[in-house]
């Protein structure tokens, strides 16, 4: 029962269409002769969301009388997904809303196909957040999601001949049925300026106003929220008196330029750009969030000793780093605290993610740029670098590369800000994202660090949510696993799979196992349901080696031609990803895929054996459709250049095979599934390190082996395109990573993978035992690593 008296709302079907009817025509001012689809979706959103708002209004009182510890969590991305079937599915009333529409005239599928998601993020590191927000919530622990609501998200992707189009993504066109503005909560934010005697005098000021989206725990009351900031101009900044002499753009310019803050989602996923934009939409996420934290803070606290008793907030990687030298402008500047005190609070309520090895992923800022931006900011990162250079002068004597490497300045070519080496010496805990990730990031990335800090690094492996990505993404499937465990409590603790291993050896089991994944396959429409689905589904990257799945296909196509003997077993190989707009080299990639599919598809050879496709803006939806209907699932990147990888995870715990090597979280899911499930493949992360350091001659591979010359000869002759010949020059130039130093071996293991296939009663017992085996990659273990390793907050039960 809510507080005040508030009437429950009711979940009989009668109850659930009546709440459907009244809101058709109270809230959305039409009537069911004459609503549109469009009416329809945005009415059930909001029953919906009605009755998790009740569980958050528990929620949130129960938070307050506890007082708890906060677990925040500073994201410039967040990959939400669509919301409709999640909320009808944590709400309880996935049966009633379909029975009500019907009920009312309205058909189910139009109505969810209008759940546009929320693109409010590149891939791996924004997907991840939201997986670790649905367990936050699963797991009853207090905590809020910061991000940036941006009015454009990740960019909708075209094919126009083959080569990708970038389109804007307008999600909001319609408006968001399930967000709360709460422009109240509004916050200032200050750039440019001077640093005077009396502090920073900002030279610009924007508004951050906030609203939030519900994030309800699964199986439980909780409902925390994500709360996401979007910029306003500061006052009314509408110039009459331009606008009244005829200066209509001028008239609105301030408004325009504050707003740009929010405007789009920078596409990059591994190399940062150095727009002064981006550094803005940074320090506009950081200072909005740590004022709301402080809001929050102070409702039940007064004593600033007691902020990291109460607060603990996570960087998720280096782009909200800056949350460091703002935090103690707020406690030096505005609250007075000594710099002492304020240092020691502000490197115990500090953690930092990295979830890249790339040296070109790892953000520096132009000391010039944010100097300008940022005055007093720079001032601060100063003295910390001072006091830092100082510990590391006296723990290192006379080693100067220590010093030059730790520092927070790099030097040469340009002076830049290093935000990694920032967000390392402002907090209390660092952590990689796989195992493999985390010991590279100490031997290698961060090692002077480590070796000034070595209790300060550690690991938390990745997860996913088991409720997205597999209950509600292949609910065929999660209902056998239910019958084969005997319940559902496999969807709140996902290490109850491993009671599905006896079942493999179960004839029957297998069979019914086997034609979920046909149903799957069939429901997806994107080639013959009896063919191996092969599926690579990642952001576009050189080193997650799309360019070798596609040398693969090219052998496949050519044994067709040449030795059909040798072609093994029909296939449908399946692409999906973006690419960085500005990332030439990916872009080609892509181009070449979409020409070898092209002329697989026009071969009467190809047909019924093997076919390439390429469904384009791969996103959230797009995935919930396409991992449960995966056989074989490809994580082939170089080994050491893969942080960890999720879709790994999503498709071992659908029940697909993993060809990979050992790179990242792949590792981690051999060891759990078994050597024997797993195929394994190319060079192991010191052996890849030592060739790439060494002479790496990429043409003597090429020259050593027939089948690959065949397909380079093709690639370089443009039997593909002209994007083909580059992607060949580049292949027999530097092969940056390694692909054709892994050709051989990965060839040879996919005919392995061929013939397991034939043997279909083999390839399900180990696809059962891949499911079973994966319990370990769920986020509620991830956000309990977290919770032991770093947060060690506690949950409140509303
Ligand atoms: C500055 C531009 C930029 C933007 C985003 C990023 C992200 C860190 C890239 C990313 O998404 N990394 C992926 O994070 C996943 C979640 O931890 C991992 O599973 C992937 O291996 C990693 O590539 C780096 C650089």
């Amino acid at each position: 029962d809510l507080r005040n008296g508030l009437r429950p709302l009711g979940s009989t079907p009668a109850e659930f269409e009546q709440d459907l009817l009244s809101n058709l025509y109270y809230r959305r001012g039409t009537t069911v002769e004459s609503a549109s689809a469009q009416d329809a979706y945005e009415t059930l959103a909001l029953t919906v969301r009605d009755r998790l708002a009740a569980r958050r209004a528990r929620t949130a009182a129960a938070h307050y009388e506890t007082n708890p510890r906060w677990v925040y969590y500073l994201s410039a991305e967040y990959l939400l997904g669509p919301q409709l079937e999640q909320n009808l599915l944590y709400s309880g009333t996935t049966d009633l809303a379909p029975a009500a529409l019907k009920a009312l005239g309205f058909s189910p599928e139009e109505v969810e196909a209008l759940d546009v998601e929320p693109g409010l993020g590149n891939g791996g590191l924004g997907r991840l957040a939201a997986c670790l927000l649905d367990s936050l919530a699963t797991l009853d622990i207090p905590a809020v999601g910061y991000g940036i609501r941006y009015d454009l998200g990740i960019f909708k992707q075209d094919f126009e001949n083959g080569e990708q189009v970038e389109k804007p993504d307008d999600w909001t066109f319609q408006g968001d049925p399930w967000e709360f503005p709460a422009p109240d909560d509004w916050q200032t934010v200050g750039f440019y300026g001077y640093v005077g005697p009396e502090g920073w005098v900002p030279g610009e000021i924007v508004h951050g106003e906030p609203s939030h989206l519900l994030v309800p725990g699964y199986g439980t009351e909780t409902v925390n929220i994500v709360r996401l900031w979007r910029a306003r101009a500061a006052q009314a900044s509408f110039d009459l008196r331009r606008f009244s002499a005829g200066q209509y753009a001028e008239a609105v310019q301030e408004a325009v330029k504050a707003e740009n803050i929010s405007k789009v989602l920078y596409p990059d996923d591994s190399t940062e750009m150095g727009r002064e934009l981006r550094l803005k939409q940074q320090y506009f996420l950081v200072s909005c969030s740590l004022r709301d934290i402080i809001r929050r803070f102070r409702f039940r606290n007064s004593d600033w000793s007691d902020f990291p008793v109460k607060t603990v907030i996570q960087l998720n990687d280096t782009h909200p780093t800056l949350a460091i030298p703002e935090l103690m402008r707020l406690l030096v500047d505005e609250e007075k605290l000594d710099w002492e005190q304020a240092w020691s609070l502000v490197r115990q309520t500090f953690a930092y993610t990295c979830h890249t090895l790339l040296p070109e992923a790892l953000e520096t800022w132009p000391v010039d740029m944010l100097g300008r931006l940022l005055p007093r900011h720079l001032e601060i990162i100063y003295r910390i670098n001072a006091e830092l250079l100082d510990e590391v002068r006296a723990t290192f004597p006379d080693d100067l590369s220590r010093v030059r490497n730790l520092s927070l300045i790099q030097e040469e070519p340009q002076r830049r800000v290093r935000m990694a080496n920032l967000a390392v010496t402002g907090t209390f805990k660092v952590n990689g994202v796989a195992e493999l990730h985390s010991q590279l990031l100490t031997s290698t990335t961060f090692a002077d660090f480590a070796a000034l800090w070595p209790d300060k690094f550690t690991n938390v492996t990745n997860g996913v949510t088991p409720r997205r990505f597999v209950r509600l993404a292949n609910p065929g499937l999660s209902a056998l696993i239910t019958e084969g465990l005997g319940s559902e409590d496999w969807l709140r603790d996902l290490s109850l799979l491993s009671g599905l291993a006896p079942l493999a050896d179960d004839a029957s089991f297998r069979a019914r196992w086997r034609s979920e994944k046909r149903h799957a396959k069939s429901a997806l429409g994107l080639g013959d349901p009896g063919a191996m689905l092969d599926v690579m589904i990642k952001r576009f990257h050189e080193y997650k080696r799309q360019q070798l799945k596609i040398l693969h296909v090219i052998t496949l196509y050519q044994r067709l031609q040449s030795a059909p003997g040798r072609f093994g077993v029909p296939r449908t190989v399946l692409f999906g990803g973006k690419a960085a707009p500005a990332y030439y080299a990916a872009k080609s990639i892509i181009k070449t895929i979409n020409a070898v599919a092209a002329a697989v598809a026009a071969d009467p050879k190809s047909s019924g054996l093997l076919r390439v496709v390429f469904p384009a803006n791969y996103n959230v939806t797009l995935a919930e459709k396409i991992i449960p209907a995966a056989d074989l699932s490809e994580q082939i990147s170089m080994a050491g250049k893969e942080a960890s990888g999720t879709g790994n995870m999503k498709l071992a715990l659908n029940g697909a095979l993993t060809i990979g090597t050992l790179d990242g979280a792949n590792v981690e899911i051999r060891d759990r599934v078994g050597a024997d499930n797993f195929f394994l493949f190319g060079l192991d992360a010191p052996a890849a390190l030592s060739l790439r350091s060494g002479d790496y001659q990429p043409r003597s591979y090429y020259e050593a082996d027939d089948e690959l010359r065949a397909a380079l000869d093709a690639l370089s002759n443009g039997v593909f395109g002209g994007a083909g010949q580059e992607v060949a020059q580049s292949l027999l130039g530097r092969d940056e990573y390694l692909t054709l130093a892994d050709y051989r071996s990965y060839i040879d293991k996919q005919d392995e993978v061929a013939a397991v296939w034939q043997n279909q009663e083999r390839w399900t017992r180990m696809s059962i035992l891949n499911t079973a085996g994966s319990g370990f990659f769920s986020s509620d273990r991830t956000v309990s690593d977290y919770l032991e390793r770093i947060w060690r907050a506690s949950p409140v039960r509303p």
